[in-house]
């Protein structure tokens, strides 16, 4: 089953209060969702990712093909057994990596030829093939396949592959009508030009998905272009359908996407630059490896009291990678991941008492952005 409940939107912003519900549980929506794209949030138990409030975590499509492939997860009953997560998982379908990782891809109306990343095999992915990987994967919440346009790109460009696109919806709307334990979600791509951003928008909500992505966006634009064309694009989607931005990201990048009217976001940030000892705070980032924090006996973040902060220093934290112990890793992964979660449990309170601008400046003032 899915469901959607706006519970509330704001006086002052497009910032919405919302509940998803599925077949693998609830998700207070706005919401971060952790990236585990191999079948692993790298690092992480799933129990330590209850412990830390994950309500839903992604995986990639492109990825679970390659290794250990679909037959494997089929046999193991799905992707929720396999990794033992029994709360809900959303799949991404397999596009944004074609077109990042793998190379001499070709791209034709039927779907994308291109050599495995791993092992440089010849490999072809189309939108029935997408939805038919995600169906074996099991996964809750399914992506319509996609090319995310480069950035920048000429508007002949983006118009062209918009419109593929498009029909690549409908193919994978068409393909996927009859399963009913798995809902898909539909991207709305136009690169940075409101014309075409329009039109997908209004194309792809007229083939009535039961949720939309925001694609072709965090791809090395700047902040307020990104901010500029989400706007421009909330508007033309349905109030009562969730509305995803994928690859967002740092706390500013969360807090500008809840503002202008996004419900779900998901990103590798915080995952990734924790393994290599970036930590985020409420003062900023630190580089845990600076020997500025040899002798520091602090926690990470006085205002965390996340696993790590209530139970180790700044000065072992930075032992531990100094001497590339595992552990530095995960204690810094399950601190990142906890205060983007926190920070999203902050604005979703903030939204319900009516003071989330309010939350945001404050938020800001003390990470130091503008
Ligand atoms: C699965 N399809 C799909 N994934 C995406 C993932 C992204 N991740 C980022 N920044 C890290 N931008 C993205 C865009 C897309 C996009 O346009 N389409
Ligand atoms: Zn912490």
């Amino acid at each position: 089953m899915f469901k959607f409940e706006l519970l509330k939107t704001a006086k002052d912003s497009k910032a919405r209060l919302g509940k998803i519900t599925t077949n693998h549980g609830e998700i207070e929506t706005p919401i971060f969702m952790p990236v585990g794209t191999r079948a692993t949030v790298k690092t992480m138990t799933p129990d330590e990712l209850k412990e830390i409030g994950s309500q839903i975590i992604l995986s990639n499509t492109y990825h679970l093909f390659l290794r250990p492939g679909t037959e494997i997860i089929e046999k193991a009953g799905g992707l929720h057994k396999f990794m033992n997560w029994d709360k809900p998982i959303l799949t991404d379908s397999g596009g944004f990596q074609v077109f990042s990782l793998s190379d001499n891809r070709k791209i034709t109306e039927e779907g994308v030829h291109f050599r495995s990343h791993i092992d440089g095999s010849k490999m072809f992915i189309s939108p029935e093939k997408s939805i038919d990987i995600q169906n074996i994967l099991g996964s809750d919440i399914i992506m319509a396949f996609d090319e995310c346009a480069p950035y920048p790109a000429s508007h002949e460009y983006i118009d062209d592959s918009m419109r593929r696109t498009l029909r690549w919806a409908k193919r994978c709307k068409e393909h996927h009508k009859n399963i009913d334990n798995q809902t898909l979600f539909g991207i709305i791509q136009g690169g940075m030009y409101k014309d075409l951003r329009e039109i997908s928008a209004r194309e792809m909500v007229d083939m009535d998905f039961k949720g939309y992505s925001i694609g072709g966006l965090s791809v090395g634009e700047p902040l307020d272009l990104m901010n500029d064309i989400l706007d421009f694009t909330t508007d033309f989607m349905p109030e009562n359908k969730p509305r995803y931005l994928m690859g967002v990201g740092s706390p500013d990048y969360l807090f500008e996407a809840v503002e202008r009217g996004i419900d779900m976001a998901d990103c590798v940030l915080p995952t990734r630059i924790a393994r290599n000892g970036t930590v985020l705070t409420h003062k900023g980032r630190i580089a845990i490896k600076n020997a500025v924090y040899k002798e520091d006996f602090s926690r990470l973040d006085e205002d965390c009291d996340c696993y790590t902060c209530k139970n180790f220093s700044k000065a072992y934290i930075r032992h531990l990678f100094n001497v590339d112990e595992i552990l530095g890793m995960r204690l810094a992964t399950i601190h990142n991941l906890y205060f983007l979660l926190q920070t999203m449990k902050n604005i979703r309170d903030s939204i319900k008492g009516d003071y989330f601008l309010e939350y945001k400046n404050d938020f800001y003032k003390k990470f130091g952005y503008k």
